[in-house]
């Protein structure tokens, strides 16, 4: 048998494995680090977050993601150059946090890695009936390895879109292995680049299980803001959209997309939220001059108004239900304020005071992913319905 086939067994028959989930977002603020260790599997799973750290990127790597993400122009490549650059650079940067947690790579027992999303084209974006769903996640799975020498799972949207999902949201599979309760129905909101919720029953039945994109987190405000406002990248604690006040008209042209009357579940991305699609919302709304306080009170607004319209919408399926927060949203103020004021019924809380940093969530959802990569693979998600298929994901590389 192969050594490293042998060391696959042997931690499949482990009662606990250290796993490092990877996840670099929509964002592009940096590469989330989270140590995990996790005891077990399938709905048996124990995380416990060791260390958790956000590797910041430079303007080089910012500026190179950026010629190419969400654009269907590119340089190809380019694409090409950064598949294994980005792979290289994030086994570096996990070499650099294990040597600041003082700990050696052999420790680690595997590495979720989920890369770099550059477009995320499901369907209802692309158009086009004879193709399939489509993502691509790009910092491949060998490099990392490679430079680590730590075994690497990465790549883990593909499987979800081949048994029939979007590639999105993820977040369903691990949410439900560590943060179902019997007690109380759970509403996990993550608010990264993009806006998403996994509804867990407290019944537990996982055919009711679900979870969507429902729209826009920071990622318009995050382009706006790097626009206007250089060489901020973001409204810090909503300073600038505190400052301003919210539009109705643009308001009411920034919801009028077909994308928000679609079904659940669903996906999106900046290839649709981006800084055109706020262009051709205040040309409909002749709102072209309005301060960029007003524009950034008003998109803050959107991005809470379509999270509470999504929730209100599936609200008949959720009966009463406590929502736990996450994503870099949960930072800004003004943007929790606006979800809370709406819904003043439901009791809104942080992943933190389920055990797990609010930042470190969809890193620690990528090792649960690794997790049952190797030792899972029992838990099921409603046999394959649509959206959560049942399946096994990510693609294993040895580091020799
Ligand atoms: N103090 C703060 N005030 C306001 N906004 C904040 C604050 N801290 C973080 N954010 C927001 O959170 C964003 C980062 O969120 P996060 O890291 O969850 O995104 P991501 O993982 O890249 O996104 P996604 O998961 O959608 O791809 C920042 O770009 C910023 O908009
Ligand atoms: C294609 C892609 O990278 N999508 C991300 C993004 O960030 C939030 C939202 O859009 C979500 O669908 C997804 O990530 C999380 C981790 C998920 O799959 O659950």
């Amino acid at each position: 048998m192969h050594r490293h086939i042998e060391t696959l067994q042997q931690l499949s028959n482990k009662p606990e494995r250290l796993i490092i989930g990877l996840m670099s977002g929509t964002s592009l603020d940096g590469l989330d680090v989270a140590l995990c260790k996790i005891h077990g599997d399938g709905l048996q799973s124990k995380v416990e977050l060791l260390e958790f750290t956000t590797v910041a990127y430079d303007d080089t790597y910012r500026r190179l993601i950026r010629d190419i993400f969400s654009r269907r122009d590119v340089d190809l490549q380019q694409v090409c150059l950064l598949n294994p650059w980005i792979g290289t650079l994030h086994g570096e940067m996990i070499l650099d946090c294990l040597k600041t947690w003082q700990r050696q790579p052999q420790e680690i027992d595997l590495i979720a890695s989920h890369g770099q999303t550059i477009f995320h084209a499901p369907k209802s974006l692309h158009g086009v009936t004879a193709m399939p769903n489509a993502t691509l996640q790009i910092g491949d799975g060998d490099h990392v390895a490679v430079k680590t020498g730590i075994i690497t799972i990465s790549d883990f949207r593909q499987k979800h879109i081949a048994a029939g999902g979007e590639g999105a949201p993820l977040a369903v599979y691990g949410d439900f292995l560590i943060f179902a309760d019997n007690q109380e129905n759970r509403v996990m909101l993550n608010m990264g680049g993009i806006a998403n919720f996994t509804f867990l029953p407290a019944s537990l039945d996982a055919q009711a299980v679900f979870s969507t994109d429902v729209g826009t987190g920071n990622t318009l405000m995050d382009a706006y803001v790097q626009k206007h406002f250089t060489p901020k990248t973001y409204d810090a604690d909503a300073a600038i959209a505190r400052a301003g006040k919210i539009n109705p008209a643009l308001l009411g042209a920034l919801k009028a997309h077909d994308f928000f009357t679609q079904g659940f579940p669903k996906t999106t991305g900046p290839e649709l939220f981006n800084l055109d699609y706020l262009a051709r919302a205040q040309v409909a709304s002749h709102t072209q001059q309005l301060s960029h306080e007003d524009v950034m009170a008003t998109l803050n607004r959107f991005s809470a108004d379509m999270i509470v319209d999504a929730l209100n919408r599936c609200a008949g399926a959720l009966g009463e239900y406590h929502l736990y927060g996450s994503g870099g949203g949960v930072h800004n103020p003004l943007l929790m304020d606006n979800i809370r004021s709406q819904i003043p019924q439901v009791k809104v809380h942080s992943t933190s005071e389920l055990g797990i940093n609010p930042d470190a969530k969809e890193a620690v959802l990528f090792a649960l992913l690794a997790n049952e990569c190797v030792a899972g693979g029992k838990a099921q998600f409603g046999n394959a319905r649509e959206g959560i298929p049942s399946v096994t994901m990510g693609k294993i590389s040895f580091p020799d």
